[in-house]
């Protein structure tokens, strides 16, 4: 299983070695819990291990290996972010897709080495989602070829950028650049901000941290201000786009391809979010194995809670949608990789088929994540909420992907526009116009669903339900949106009036893809034992899923409240049919317990032992009297009882 999981089995077997290697190498390890540390210790260790990483990488991993380096970074590092997360994660990235070969030259080897740390700020404390009212000005000077970085005013500090505020000594910096008074709208330039020896920031660079934030602290997410500051033309990002020494601006060929550091992390966050998504369910699921309360005969023994139809309920669809996420999340991995190659060669004819799927992707995955992990901590009763879970935290750094790289209301209103095109073609009679993602828009609906109404109804019916489903709710959307433009509105003012039901068609048309890639996936596997599993688990994802939207089915009678109750009925006969494999689907995830951080979620199951050893492990606990004890709690219990004398 966990070479499906991880898209075969020699990555599979790599993060074993992997994990195996580390376990022998105790200065890898956290030196304490992280929940007892203070933010700068934390990110004191961290620079610590991530040193570590870069002396020792080669005897453990294959370097260039982007996974086999994801999984170290997640066993060593873990999930709070470290001092270069964000040079991997876009710094590298943004050189890749947008520095010349020339700049890479300069810059991507040294980044490479881990000569100089990166980041890449485009926030600012006014503007994040609407990239062309960023502030920060780059003027051209002809006279000198320089541009001239300038923060004109307080909205327009850089806000935000993870490892910009005491980390990074260089920055992919997007800036509104102008050139002889014209404005070209945000560009990248690569701009140094501190002394490579001192690591003092430059002459005319303003720099901090922004502070602590709902969780990934060890990220030190930064201000950055600009007074005049100089850099050479050379200095703009010149795959795509170009400047010539008098000024002449050479445009890219896609007018969004600056924006490809953040579809690369929209891509690769689909599997980054599936597996915290699993990590919150591991631990919540062999919790709930252990845990005993109650009973459901009242002759015989409490019962573990994970018996219980509602635990089951809680939990078990979340694990089906961590799979349906990693299996989606390895797509957009791969459409991602080879709309990179297709850009190298001048064509961009992917690009807004993998911006529309991944902004869906992003938002409605990230949503769901979040949704899950905060259900398997409630899942965990009060131990949930104790740091000894680590749930907290993984919820934290999860939920943070709704809002970075685009708010997803915001995203899912990229992909409606998409929609929104292709219900025109539709509407047009042009639908065999429609590209591969969206060409169910242009089919005929049967005229009800068939769940039910054959012996054991494939995943033909129920993907045809959620095509039905998704068609209607796009069609009739673009619909009020025309309909509002017919009426008068600009199109801008008819959006805004339509938006809760674009949103609404990008979310069914997104969910439609989660299922059709778990199918997809499922049809693929040979070995009948891992099929069956994985088939009772895509029969619960789709009886699940199916029941969270029958609202939009049921309205137009494409689906009867007999069918729904067929429906109801499969999902809890799939909850009990998975029971006995719900630990094994948790455990295939192949997470040791270093990488999980978690007291509760360990592998060996005892539970309280390891709790009570962490409690006695508790800062509070080294002394038996607190200093705030003796300062303040004594004199004034001693106060109080004098005054009753
Ligand atoms: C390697 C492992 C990684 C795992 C990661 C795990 C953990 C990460 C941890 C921590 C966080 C790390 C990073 C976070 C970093 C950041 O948050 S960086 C900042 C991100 N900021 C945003 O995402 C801003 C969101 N805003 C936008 O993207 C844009 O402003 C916008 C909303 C897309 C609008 O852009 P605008 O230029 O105004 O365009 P407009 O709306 O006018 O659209 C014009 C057409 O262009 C199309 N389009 C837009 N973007 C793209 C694109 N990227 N590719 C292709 N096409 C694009 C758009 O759809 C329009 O098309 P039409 O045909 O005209 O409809
Ligand atoms: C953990 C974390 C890490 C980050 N790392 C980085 C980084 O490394 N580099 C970087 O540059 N940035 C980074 N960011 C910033 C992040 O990308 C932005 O915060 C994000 O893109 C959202 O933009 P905003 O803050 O301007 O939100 P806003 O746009 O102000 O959103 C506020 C509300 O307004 C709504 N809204 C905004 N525009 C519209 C619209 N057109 N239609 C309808 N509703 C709208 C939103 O839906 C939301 O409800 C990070 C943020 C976080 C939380």
């Amino acid at each position: 299983m966990a070479a499906q999981i991880y898209s075969g089995e020699k990555y599979a077997s790599r993060r074993r070695e992997i994990s195996a290697n580390l376990a022998k190498r105790p200065e890898f390890h956290d030196s304490k819990p992280l929940p007892f540390m203070t933010r700068e210790e934390k990110i004191l260790e961290s620079s610590r291990k991530l040193t570590l990483i870069s002396k020792h990488m080669n005897e453990i991993i294959d370097p260039s290996d982007k996974r086999e380096l994801y999984h170290l970074n997640c066993e060593v590092l873990g999930i709070e972010g470290n001092p270069m997360a964000l040079h991997g994660d876009m710094f590298i990235p943004a050189l890749t897709a947008q520095a010349s070969d020339e700049q890479q030259e300069k810059w991507l080897s040294r980044a490479l080495r881990r000569e100089i740390i990166g980041t890449y700020a485009q926030t600012e404390l006014g503007h994040g989602t609407n990239l062309r009212k960023l502030e920060t000005i780059a003027t051209y000077d002809v006279d000198t070829q320089e541009f001239v970085l300038h923060t004109p005013q307080i909205t327009a500090l850089k806000w935000w950028p993870g490892n910009l505020g005491k980390s990074s000594n260089y920055a992919v910096v997007v800036a509104l650049m102008i050139i002889k008074g014209k404005n070209y709208g945000p560009q990248t330039f690569m701009v140094p901000l501190r002394d490579e020896k001192t690591h003092q920031p430059l002459k005319g660079i303003t720099i901090g941290d922004i502070g602590p934030k709902l969780a990934y602290n060890i990220v030190d997410n930064g201000f950055l201000g600009f007074d005049h500051y100089r850099i050479p033309r050379t200095n703009l990002l010149m795959r795509h786009t170009r400047v010539e020494p008098d000024g002449t601006f050479v445009k890219p060929p896609h007018a969004k391809i600056n924006y490809s550091a953040m579809v690369h992390v929209r891509s690769y966050m689909i599997t980054g979010q599936a597996i915290m998504l699993a990590y919150a369910l591991t631990i919540a699921t062999r919790y709930s194995s252990v845990r005993r309360q109650g009973q459901i005969d009242t002759t015989q023994p409490e019962v573990k809670v994970l018996e219980y139809q509602t635990q089951q309920h809680r939990l078990f669809p979340s694990i089906a949608r961590a799979y349906a996420f990693v299996f989606a999340g390895a797509e957009t991995v791969r459409l991602y990789e080879r709309v990179l190659q297709e850009v190298e060669t001048g064509n961009v004819s992917l690009m807004a088929d993998l911006h529309a799927l991944t902004s869906g992707l992003k938002s409605v995955v990230t949503h769901q994540t979040a949704q899950g992990i905060e259900q398997a901590r409630m899942a965990c009763g009060g131990h949930g909420y104790s740091q000894a879970s680590y749930i907290s935290e993984i919820f934290g750094v999860a939920v943070g992907g709704c809002t970075y790289e685009g708010e997803n209301l915001v995203m899912l209103q990229q992909l409606a526009r998409y929609l929104v095109k292709s219900a025109g073609l539709v509407q047009a009679g042009q639908s065999s116009k429609l590209g591969p993602l969206v060409a169910y828009l242009g089919a005929k609906s049967d005229s009800t669903s068939l769940i039910d109404r054959t012996p054991t109804p494939g995943f033909a019916e129920y993907v045809k339900t959620f095509q039905h489903i998704a068609r209607k709710q796009t069609l009739k959307a673009a619909q009020k949106l025309f309909g509002f433009m017919e009426k008068g509105d600009t199109r801008e003012v008819a959006w805004n009036k339509s938006t809760v039901e674009l949103n609404r068609a990008s979310r069914l048309h997104t969910r439609l893809y989660i299922v059709e890639a778990f199918v997809r996936r499922v049809e693929e596997v040979a070995d009948p034992r891992l099929k069956e599993v994985l088939t009772d688990l895509l029969r619960l994802h789709v009886n699940y899923e199916l029941l969270d939207v029958a609202a939009y089915a049921l309205e137009d009678g494409f689906l009867s409240s007999s069918q729904l109750d067929y429906i109801r009925e499969q999902l809890y006969f799939y909850l009990a049919k998975i029971r006995p494999n719900a630990v094994s689907l948790v455990d295939s995830w192949e997470f040791s317990d270093r990488e999980l951080r978690s007291v509760l979620g360990r592998r060996d199951g005892n539970v309280y032992e390891n709790l009570f050893a962490w409690a006695k492990a508790s800062p509070l606990n080294k002394t038996d009297v607190l200093p705030s004890v003796d300062k303040y709690l004594k004199p004034l219990m001693e106060s109080a009882r004098a005054s009753k004398l």
